[in-house]
């Protein structure tokens, strides 16, 4: 059954939310006072829809459903989880807390954006002070998946553990404080380095570029793959931990720092900030530099998924957690032996498109070859069997390129086995998006031993699987295009 989220304040944080939940299949329903809402959220769901689903080396669900309602309690009635995401000051948060209790399900978890309340404060006042939470994201929540999970002993263990449940189905990852502390965790280091930031700019050191660059060329890049203490290990050298405090350990009274002083926030630093912001970025629309940014995370956290390390461990265990529910999971004998089997079924990476704002041609390749790989799973060619010394190598590849496809567009591969006896498999895979076929892969393998590396029959149940499927595909039509080759001039 679909599930229902409900989404109390619909700006950059309320539409990052509506987002992430729409695309993992959930219905969201929203109430905002903006009539630009629907708007706004439409133009995070446009950026959204490219970069999420992509993440993944496998289609999320069916995107749920986006509606917008004028009042609190119809946005709420029946949605077991909502998120309230309106601007950061705690009357306003009371009075929606208020509004939304006297609607909502008693079991939903009710959520909070808030950057820096403690839910103790959030909680004060209100009718059932256990359904409230932190539950603080980053920008842009449907990329990044963090959610700092605040609760107070006013949370029964049950509801928190639904409130993990419901964050994690959602490719997030809650990281629960049972203690709270103003701005939780994350803002803290964020105001940190905010506050060291507007120093530097202000005394003259640094523009706000050459902050950024110090930044986003070093520390920042490290920071995004191992995190502080892990980071500061691995400087500590072969001496580790210890001998990194031992050697940094008197900076801390030297005069590296002036966290502990704010500058005076009057009208010139707000106004040297903006004008060398304005100066650096000016150029680009934020929708644009957006765009840029979601690009460089795709790209970052998939290369991370690459590494099985850190946020891209979490993709993988994501993935993992849909294949698990999905034909994906399947094997030869749950595959009718007549049909094409449908060997990928998946969204174009933001990472896989190009210059010419459509999926780059290598990437047809890797589509089909994963296509491959699934087939082979399919017929017992799985990691166990290739650990035992066995595998298939392909010989021969022709791709065509029918039609264009692009970033967040949901793919599928249907896969035809042309021959398959003995050690030869010969396979047509065809991509498409909906009914538009997109692109052909022919595929010809030998079955090897990975000890001779040299051709040789593969074991009697794969060769049962596969000769299954080109018995019952022998009566299928021969696909258009089978065969082809380049003709060269004369
Ligand atoms: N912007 C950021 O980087 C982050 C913000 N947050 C937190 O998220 C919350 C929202 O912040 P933003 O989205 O940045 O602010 P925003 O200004 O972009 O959005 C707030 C939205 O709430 C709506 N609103 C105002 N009064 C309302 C009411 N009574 N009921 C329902 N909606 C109402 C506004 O029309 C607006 O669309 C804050 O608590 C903030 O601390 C959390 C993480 C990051
Ligand atoms: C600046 N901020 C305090 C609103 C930042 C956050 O709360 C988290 C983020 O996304 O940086």
């Amino acid at each position: 059954m679909t599930r229902t989220a409900a989404v109390i304040g619909g700006g950059v944080i309320g539409g990052g939310w509506a987002a992430r939940f729409a695309l993992n299949g959930w219905n969201v329903r929203v109430f905002d006072p903006d009539p630009e809402a629907k708007r706004k959220i439409g133009e995070v769901m446009a950026n959204a829809r490219r970069s999420l689903p992509g993440l993944l080396d496998v289609a999320l669900p069916d995107e749920g459903t986006i509606s917008f309602h004028p009042e609190i309690a119809q946005a709420v009635a029946g949605a077991e989880w909502i998120q309230e995401s309106v601007p950061e000051r705690l009357d306003i948060k009371h009075a929606t807390f208020a509004e939304v209790q006297a609607a909502c399900d008693p079991g939903a978890v009710i959520g909070s954006s808030t950057s820096g309340f403690k839910p103790s404060e959030l909680q004060q006042g209100a009718a059932a002070p256990g359904q409230i939470m932190v539950a603080h994201p980053f920008n842009p929540v449907y990329l990044l998946p963090l959610v700092e999970l605040v609760s107070t002993p006013a949370n029964d263990a049950d509801r928190i553990k639904a409130a993990q449940a419901a964050l994690t189905s959602l490719g997030m990852y809650p990281l629960h404080l049972k203690k709270e502390i103003d701005a939780h965790v994350a803002d803290r280091f964020l105001e940190a380095v905010w506050r060291e930031a507007l120093w530097l700019v202000k005394d003259g050191i640094a523009t706000t570029e050459e902050i950024d660059n110090a930044i986003r060329y070093g520390f920042g890049i490290r920071w995004a793959q191992m995190g502080l203490f892990e980071t500061y290990r691995v400087a500590g050298g072969e001496a580790g931990m210890k001998h990194f405090m031992a050697q940094f350990g008197p900076a801390l009274q030297w005069p590296w720092t002036k966290l502990m002083d704010v500058p005076e926030f009057n009208d010139d630093l707000v106004d040297l900030i903006a004008g060398q912001s304005d100066a650096q970025s000016g150029h680009l629309s934020i929708r644009e530099l957006e765009r840029a940014r979601d690009g460089n995370l795709v790209t970052m956290m998939r290369g991370l998924k690459a590494q099985d390390w850190g946020a891209g461990a979490l993709l993988n265990a994501h993935e993992r957690q849909i294949r698990a529910g999905s034909v994906h999971g399947a094997v030869a004998a749950d595959f009718p032996a007549d049909a094409p089997v449908p060997t990928a079924h998946r969204t174009v990476p933001l990472d896989w498109t190009d210059y010419n704002g459509h999926m780059t041609e290598s990437r047809y390749l890797q589509a089909f070859a994963d296509a491959t790989d699934r087939f082979m799973q399919i017929i017992g060619c799985d990691a166990d069997y290739i650990a035992s010394g066995g595998s298939y190598f392909t010989a021969e590849t022709h791709i065509r390129h029918l039609d264009e496809v692009h970033a967040g567009t949901v793919i599928d591969i249907a896969t035809q086995v042309i021959e398959g006896a003995g050690k030869k498999m010969h396979l047509f895979h065809e991509m498409r998006a909906g009914d538009r076929l997109l692109a052909t892969g022919e595929h010809f393998l030998l079955h090897v031993s990975l000890e001779t590396r040299k051709p040789c029959a593969p074991s009697d149940g794969i060769e049962a699987a596969l000769t299954r499927f080109a018995q019952g595909h022998a009566a299928l039509p021969r696909p258009e295009g089978l065969g082809r080759a380049i003709g060269a001039p004369r």
